[in-house]
């Protein structure tokens, strides 16, 4: 099963070699605009998944959000160590 770290580690491999198809790629060649209105939308599935949804897709919707906020991460140069530290 992924963790936070193992996905942080898994993104940051995609933005150093840059496969080809990769999702992430293209959202950090869309920049820091894309990926902010991204993290925004997924909040917003949280928020709605919440208070209507089932335990699963809450789940599924928090699990999409962890994506965007770390992609929003390595489009800015940081590591999880830069956020702990604020925990
Ligand atoms: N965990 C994720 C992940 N969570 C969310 N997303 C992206 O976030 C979008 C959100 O989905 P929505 O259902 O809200 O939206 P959608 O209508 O399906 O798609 P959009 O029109 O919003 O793009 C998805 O379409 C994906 O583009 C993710 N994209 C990739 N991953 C994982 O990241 C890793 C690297 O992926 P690639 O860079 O694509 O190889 C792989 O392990 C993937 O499983």
């Amino acid at each position: 099963m992924k963790t936070f770290d193992s996905l942080f580690a898994e993104l940051s491999q995609r933005a150093a070699e840059r496969p080809e198809g990769s999702g992430t790629v293209a959202a950090l060649d869309a920049g820091v605009h894309h990926i902010g209105k991204k993290v925004i939308e997924e909040a917003g599935e949280v928020w709605i998944a919440g208070e209507h949804e089932t335990d699963d897709e809450l789940a599924g919707e928090i699990s999409q959000l962890l994506y965007w906020v770390q992609v929003m991460m390595i489009a800015r140069g940081l590591s999880p160590e830069d956020v702990y530290r604020h925990l």
